[in-house]
């Protein structure tokens, strides 16, 4: 099964979430939606309610970067997350300082960096941390749980573990492209090849990989995504006199479990036990899905994917199945393949054949209220039998 993101048309996050729909019909795997709130307004507000009442999304992503496009503000974030927490529906956050990264793009214009290089030095890994730090504070504030997807650094990640060691329900999601590349593509002398790793946050200086596997290994993060979001080198193209204009995104969907299993388990980095969690439990049980998906049992769906340890794949545009002409891990090489899929009971893959039917991918309502949503309210409940307030004073003046 496979998540993706809605973003709303014109503001309308009905019209988006049928215009996906609309997209998804020809899908060969099931899927499910997490929607975007790019503003603020009643409207936004009551159709948040209408997605996760009656069209089954039970998560909404908060966009703290892309200034004058899809970010919002600290006074929008807190609305989100208050009304996601009275939904049940999870916030997930992308996190940058977008004001920061709008500053720092003028200064690599202004120092005449104008390539895709300029993209990784305009939003350092300071901004995420940042912003990642603010996140977690107000989601905190609030008392509701939080989502970070595509957690590119160390410094985000060490301020989810800090929040998660002090008890804080927080998520963090690493990608595959944090985990196994590092930010050199981006100096590539070939625009084409260099602007094929432009994404956000931006891959990272060598050695925030080896941190982010460490961090998948020892549970400080949760479970492996992908943000898959390929463009082809046309489209990447827009952006050849200024790095600003290079749409953003990696791909990502077709590789993930096979770069999974060769960085974490081939590795030794995790057991197999692992693998099956951070690829796929963990986020059965975190979007509410399990054990209907995420768990081999009776009455489960049957989606499985049998991985061949000893068999080996190469990774390549010439090859993959993505209508892109580019792949951001071309020419990667490693152990473990995936040599059988089976959806629903079926086997929709086998022998590097696609058997699969479009059209025969379901659509997943989630149901609000996961597990991240126990004991929030005695928690709540708490906390207000502790105010000691407010104080009874004689309104008599002395
Ligand atoms: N990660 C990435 O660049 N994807 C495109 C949109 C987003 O930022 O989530
Ligand atoms: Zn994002």
């Amino acid at each position: 099964m496979h998540i993706d993101f809605v973003i709303p048309v014109k503001g309308s996050l009905s019209k988006g979430f049928e215009a996906y729909k609309e997209k998804a019909k020809k899908s060969c795997m099931d899927y499910g939606f997490h929607m975007a709130i790019t503003k603020w307004d009643e409207n936004v507000s009551r159709e948040m309610e209408i997605m996760v009442k009656e069209k089954g999304i039970n998560s909404f992503k908060f966009f703290m970067a892309y200034k004058g496009a899809l970010m919002i503000n600290d006074e929008l974030l807190l609305e989100g997350l208050k009304k996601c927490k009275s939904l049940g529906a999870l916030a997930m956050v992308h996190a940058e300082n977008g004001d920061a990264v709008f500053e720092g793009q003028k200064r690599m214009i202004e120092l005449g960096i104008t390539g895709p290089e300029g993209h990784a030095l305009s939003r350092p890994p300071v901004l995420e941390g940042e912003a990642t730090a603010r996140a977690i504070r107000l989601a905190s504030f609030v008392n509701t749980p939080l989502y970070v997807v595509h957690v590119m650094s160390i410094d985000a990640m060490e301020e989810i573990a800090k929040a998660r060691k002090s008890g804080q329900r927080v998520i963090g999601e690493p990608v595959v492209s944090g985990l196994v590349l590092d930010d050199s593509g981006l100096w590539d002398p070939d625009f084409i090849n260099a602007a094929k790793y432009v994404m956000s946050p931006p891959i990272r200086a060598l050695g925030h990989d080896k941190a982010l596997q460490a961090a998948l290994s020892t549970g400080n993060l949760q479970l492996v995504g992908t943000d898959h979001c390929a463009f082809n080198s046309t489209q990447k193209a827009f952006g050849i006199d200024d790095f600003r204009k290079i749409p953003n995104g990696v791909n990502g969907i077709e590789e993930r479990m096979h770069l999974v299993w060769d960085t974490m388990v081939e590795s030794g980095q995790i057991s197999v036990t692992d693998y099956v969690r951070i690829t796929s439990t963990e986020c059965a049980r975190i979007f509410n899905m399990y054990p209907r998906k995420g768990a081999i049992l009776a009455g489960s769906d049957a989606d499985i994917i049998i991985l061949n340890p000893n068999s080996s794949f190469q990774i390549t545009a010439r090859s993959h199945h993505s209508r892109s002409d580019t792949n951001v891990y071309e020419g990667r090489k490693g152990k473990g393949k995936v040599e059988v899929t089976i959806a629903g009971g079926k086997i929709v893959w086998e022998n590097d054949e696609l058997k699969a039917v479009p059209g025969s991918g379901k659509y997943i309502e989630m149901q609000p209220f996961s597990y991240l949503f126990n004991g929030i309210d005695k928690a709540d409940a708490k906390y207000l039998s502790s105010l000691q307030a407010p104080v009874q004073r004689s309104k008599a003046a002395s």
